[in-house]
């Protein structure tokens, strides 16, 4: 691993220019410090929906505003001056029309300095993809386990176990490449699929739960440092405990407070100096 080129900022452009080279590194990021942590290392960072679970709690994608998204979008451009930054439109905020999608990337864009969108779908989304590149907002589409169908799909398990699912995938997945796509983000789905497309696709594909052969990864970064807990998918590698370390370091903090050991003679502000006081 190495640290990338941080003079400069990867252009989507050059994301798409990846196809079949060297893989695409990509990881979420939702506050400022997190990206100043992640952007030297990575080609882009994904302001997820997934923040609604991961920093709110939430049990699904679903309730995630756009005002959230905005908020955590402008937080990430301003940590980040190397990676690529997508930030995903969430649920209820692109679906009903080409115009309806239009006008809230547009604000994201324009609110966060983000380079580009994502949005989940397959087919029923190819005019809205087009809508949006034709006028000027790149878009990453996002086919397999959907998470903003949660309530359609029935669950987050595995998508394209059937052929007739693999079909239905596949046929979203080159609609939205058609559309303009600059890249295709394929989530939970049977590594063969992943691979099959990654073939035949014409865009890079980033996968997550995806397969090796993609043409880029992605993965929550809380889920590999040990900070999200609640649930881990079955395609994550975790990387390090954070968890444990921040435990620790407040349970050393509280023994401190309790023991007066904190705060020590270094912590505190001593009075000013000043001609009138004996201890001056
Ligand atoms: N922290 C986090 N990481 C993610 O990858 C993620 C989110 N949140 N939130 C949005 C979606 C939801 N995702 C999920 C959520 C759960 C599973 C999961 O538990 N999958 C099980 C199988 C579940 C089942 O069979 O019902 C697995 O073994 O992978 C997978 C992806 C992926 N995305
Ligand atoms: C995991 C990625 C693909 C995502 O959509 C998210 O974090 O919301
Ligand atoms: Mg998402």
């Amino acid at each position: 691993m190495s640290v990338q080129d941080s003079r400069r900022r990867v252009t989507v452009p050059e994301l798409t220019a990846r196809k079949g080279g060297t893989p695409i590194v990509s990881l979420t990021a939702y506050t400022t410090p997190m990206a100043r942590q992640l952007d030297p290392h990575v080609d882009m960072l994904l302001v997820g929906d997934s923040l609604g679970m991961v920093l709110y709690g939430m049990d699904s994608t679903l309730p995630v505003t756009l005002d959230m998204m905005i908020a955590h979008g402008a937080a990430v451009v301003r940590g980040s001056s190397h990676a690529c930054v997508v930030v995903d439109l969430p649920f209820g905020s692109y679906q009903e029309s080409p115009e309806a999608a239009f006008r809230s990337a547009a604000r994201v864009m324009a609110e966060t300095g983000c380079a580009a969108v994502k949005l989940e779908g397959g087919a029923e989304m190819a005019r809205t993809v087009e809508f949006l590149v034709h006028r000027g907002i790149p878009v990453l589409g996002h086919v397999g386990l959907t998470p903003q169908s949660v309530n359609v799909l029935g669950g987050y398990r595995a998508r394209g176990r059937s052929g007739q699912e693999g079909n239905a995938i596949a046929t979203g997945a080159f609609a939205i490449a058609e559309a303009g796509a600059f890249a295709i983000v394929i989530e939970g789905t049977v590594e063969t699929l992943a691979r099959q497309l990654t073939a035949d696709l014409s865009v890079p594909t980033i996968g997550i739960g995806g397969s090796p052969a993609c043409d880029g990864q992605i993965l929550v970064t809380e889920d590999i440092v040990g900070l999200f807990n609640d649930f881990t998918p079955k395609f994550v590698k975790r990387y390090a405990d954070l968890s444990v370390q921040i435990g620790q370091a407040a349970q050393a903090y509280a023994d401190d407070v309790r023991a007066r050991r904190f705060p020590g003679p270094e912590h505190v502000f001593a009075p000013k100096p000043s001609g009138n006081t004996p201890n001056a």
